[in-house]
């Protein structure tokens, strides 16, 4: 039998500094978010980030919290309830991080009787720190403890005209009737080396105005070419002017150099500029979370009013909005047939 297992990033249990720390050190210990030998992310995880970050992080988790939890998990649950309701297949939901884990969804998943998995990172951009690290432990984990059950992955699906469809339908709703002169992509940032990291030819990423436009095998695994590539997409379907949107990165953590523009310089510039209504949208994330509620809609707002600007718009995530519930139905009905491309 067939099965779906949904997987998303996952959240604390609760907002206190206690559980945050928790969290952040299963998720800032794992080698493809913080990447360096084991030692040194050590020292630098447990010696210096977990003495400070959990209470930092705590508060701003307690401003986003919902009565139900964590936003991102929260939602995360409506999407999977509502695909389960569109496919006879068993659908589970998991977390990289927290206490979801994906060892429960695969071992719910083969207590229905599955044994044909299909793993779903919810993340239409492909980065070693999401898709990656989700596949690598599903696959572990069905060695060690499901090596009856076979398991194939979604890969990013930041190019798929259907996504890029319901993608621009949304930012078009969320936007009808507001006047703004500036529309700004925000994607979770990535240290600079992670992208040279998952270039496959070795040479091709550069990190240059050129190296994410000019064709290549590499951009299969190209971070920063896949996020330049869904604005570019929807700006051409919502025909948005040039120089009327940019794209930008968020999320930055330590003194390595990350993917530019950051996104609270970019929201410092276009206030001082003058830009007095802006929109924002956060492709990188299909539900809305930390990042998206407090580093945004709180942090991201409170820049453009100081520097001057006045409406800040920003639109939802995809969250469990029908068209996407649709979507990833359609994708996920369509495997089951053999009509989904899949790793
Ligand atoms: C080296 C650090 C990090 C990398 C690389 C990274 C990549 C990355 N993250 C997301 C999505 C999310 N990240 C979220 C929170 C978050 N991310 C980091 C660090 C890195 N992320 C930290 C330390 C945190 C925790 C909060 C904080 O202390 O600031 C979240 C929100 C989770 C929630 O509970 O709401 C998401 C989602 C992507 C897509 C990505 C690479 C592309
Ligand atoms: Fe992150
Ligand atoms: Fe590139």
């Amino acid at each position: 039998m067939k099965g779906i297992l949904l997987v998303n990033l996952g959240s604390p249990d609760s907002p206190t500094p206690k559980d945050v720390k928790k969290y952040l050190g299963e998720f800032l210990m794992d080698e493809r978010v913080i990447d360096i030998p084991l030692i040194a992310r050590t020292a630098l995880v447990k010696g210096i980030i977990l003495k400070t970050r959990p209470k930092q992080s705590a508060a701003a988790y307690k401003k986003i919290w919902w009565k139900e939890g964590s936003p991102l998990i929260v939602i995360s649950e409506r999407l999977q309830k509502k695909i389960q309701k569109q496919t006879t297949m068993p659908v589970a939901l998991a977390m990289r991080y927290g206490s979801l884990t994906i060892k429960k969804g695969l071992q719910e998943l083969v207590d229905k009787g599955v044994t044909e998995v299909l793993l779903f990172p919810l993340y239409p951009q492909f980065a070693m720190a999401t898709t990656e690290t989700i596949t690598v432990l599903a696959e572990e984990l069905r060695q060690q403890y499901f090596p009856q059950i076979s398991i194939e992955s979604v890969p990013a699906f930041y190019n798929k005209p259907d996504y890029i469809e319901v993608l621009s339908n949304s930012i078009k709703n969320h936007l009808k009737g507001i006047d703004y002169e500036h529309l700004l992509f925000s994607y979770h940032g990535v240290p600079e080396r992670h992208i040279r990291k998952s270039d496959i030819t070795n040479s091709h990423c550069k990190i240059d105005k050129s190296c994410c436009v000019t064709p290549s095998k590499a951009h299969e695994f190209c971070y920063r070419h896949q996020c330049l590539e869904v604005t570019r997409l929807v700006a051409e379907k919502l025909q948005l002017k040039e120089n009327s949107y940019s794209t930008s990165f968020q999320s930055r953590l330590g003194f390595d150099p990350w993917l530019l523009p950051y996104t609270d310089r970019t929201i410092e510039r276009l206030g001082k500029k003058g830009i007095k209504n802006m929109a924002i949208v956060t492709p990188a994330f299909v539900s809305d979370c930390l990042e998206t509620l407090e580093e945004i809609a709180m942090e991201g707002q409170e820049i453009f009013h100081e520097m001057g600007g006045e409406n800040f718009t920003t639109i939802p995530c995809l969250n469990d909005d029908q068209e996407f519930v649709d979507l990833l139905s359609g994708w996920i009905n369509a495997w089951a047939d053999k009509k989904l491309e899949t790793v």
